[in-house]
């Protein structure tokens, strides 16, 4: 006999954030207040917001998956009440999340088919810090007393010292590296073709450590190593990414679009030869293409929701410590008189942006057709959406890049990615190689330098 429960009342949350002391200006004072078991962030320039404890936790599954995450947010915040003293983005209820980067579920060839494709995390204790204002939250279930007291989060979980993961190896993933210049072969045939005018083609590598991989090692290095990315850890999820799929704040919309990389360089003489790699990309007829594209189908697709977009005509060189990228920060006013009863919320306008051609390519669905034919590899959450929202649906969520998937079945065990675009002018060696210097940041993260 099955039994059919009645339908749960939607949990009740209490909220509540105030001003804390100041924490150490270190560009590490967030991440190093994480404790080891599942720590959630979302930091640059030491500023940000970091999460643990789970006080809810919603997981979607499929093309629905940011709709039904979306849905989750908006009933569990219908009946929350909120004490917040501080009042800037971050601060009252916030998720963290993590998605997917394709709708399907994967299928026998995945480690786990049954995990979700979708997941919003409601942490039970928020520490943030914006332009020297630092806060906490506190979030309860209404009648759950394993929740923290407001005034013991520092206490609430056993501060485990962190520790470094000893020496780390490295193999290849689902495709060798030399094989994976054959796929690229392919994806510049197939454009050739006509079939498309762009792909991005990723690969993964796999690093087994010494001892179990502790994920606020890898934040540390990464929130020092590459401080003007955004490091972030959702759910075994890790990694320093330069690229802001969105940012939604107060009806103002800005996003950075990477696409168009050189690798920078080391030694004497760095300087005059960055500056000279720095023209060489901005003036490569093959990175403006790929360029191109990505910025296109980022202004396509926030267009249905501004009412002004500011497109900048030409890219700039952003550098960062292992490559340049040519970037266009592209800012728009939200439409406050379409979308519906409300303004779409930052999750939802990181579902319209995905996948940007900055992942995908160029048509969207030929270039996910050709993926899922020729790549070889389970991306899981790489390149997807990452990031957090708030109670106003205000939020960031960044393109899951320059980052490793932790295994649940080995605490030693990392799947690092990296990827490329790929346009009829791409040559595969090269396409290697750049591969491989986006594979630094994880790798220096692991202490692989
Ligand atoms: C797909 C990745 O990078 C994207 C972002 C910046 C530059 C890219 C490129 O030049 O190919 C990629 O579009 C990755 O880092 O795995």
């Amino acid at each position: 006999m099955s039994v059919i429960a009645p339908p749960l009342a939607p949990p009740r949350l209490v909220v509540r954030t105030s001003r804390t002391a100041d924490l150490p200006q270190s560009l590490t004072a967030l991440v190093d207040l994480l404790p080891d078991t599942r720590p959630l962030s979302w930091v640059r320039h030491g500023d940000g917001v970091v999460g643990w404890g789970e006080a809810l936790r919603f997981e979607t599954f499929g093309p629905g998956r940011f709709a039904d995450a979306e849905h989750a947010w908006h009933q569990v915040l219908i009946g929350a009440e909120v004490h917040d003293d501080v009042g800037v983005p971050g601060t009252g209820p916030i998720a963290f999340g993590s998605f997917a980067f394709d709708d399907v579920v994967p299928g026998d060839e995945s480690e786990d088919p049954t995990r979700a494709c979708g997941a919003l995390i409601v942490p039970r204790v928020v520490a943030g810090r914006r332009d020297g204002e630092c806060w906490t939250t506190t979030i309860e279930l209404v009648g759950d007393r394993a929740a923290p007291a407001p005034d013991a989060f520092r206490h609430a979980y056993p501060h485990v010292a962190v520790t470094a993961p000893g020496r780390v190896t490295c193999a290849d993933g689902s495709v060798a590296a030399e094989d994976w210049k054959s796929v690229v072969a392919e994806g510049v045939a197939r454009i050739r073709t006509h079939e498309l005018d762009k792909v991005v083609l990723a690969r993964d590598v796999v690093a087994t450590a010494e001892r179990p991989v502790d994920p606020r090692h890898l934040l540390r290095r990464l929130a020092q190593g590459y401080e003007s990315c955004w490091t972030f850890s959702v759910d075994g999820l890790v990694g320093a990414t330069p690229e802001l799929l969105v940012r939604s704040e107060k009806g103002l919309v800005t996003s950075r679009v990477l696409a168009g990389t050189i690798r920078r360089t080391r030694g004497p003489g760095h300087d005059e030869a960055d500056l000279l790699n720095a023209a060489r990309l901005a003036s490569s007829p093959k990175d403006r293409e790929e360029h191109t594209y990505a910025a296109r189908s980022v202004a396509a697709a926030l267009e249905p929701y501004c009412s002004s977009m500011n497109v900048p005509e030409a890219p700039f060189v952003l550098h960062l410590p292992n490559v340049m990228h040519l970037a266009t920060d592209v800012t728009a006013v939200l439409d406050g008189s379409r979308g519906g009863t409300r303004p779409p919320s930052s999750l939802s306008l990181a579902a319209a942006l995905h996948p940007s051609a900055a992942v995908c390519g160029t048509p969207t669905v030929a270039a996910r057709g050709l993926i899922r034919e020729i790549e070889g590899l389970d991306r899981a959450r790489y390149a997807g959406p990452v990031g957090w929202v708030g109670a106003d649906g205000d939020g960031e969520w960044g393109i899951a890049l320059r980052s490793a998937e932790l295994s649940e079945r080995d605490p030693r065990r990392v799947r690092l990615f990296a990827g490329c675009g790929i346009v009829a002018a791409s040559d595969p060696v090269a396409e290697l190689a750049e591969s491989e210097a986006k594979l630094e940041p994880m790798r220096y993260a692991l202490g692989m330098d």
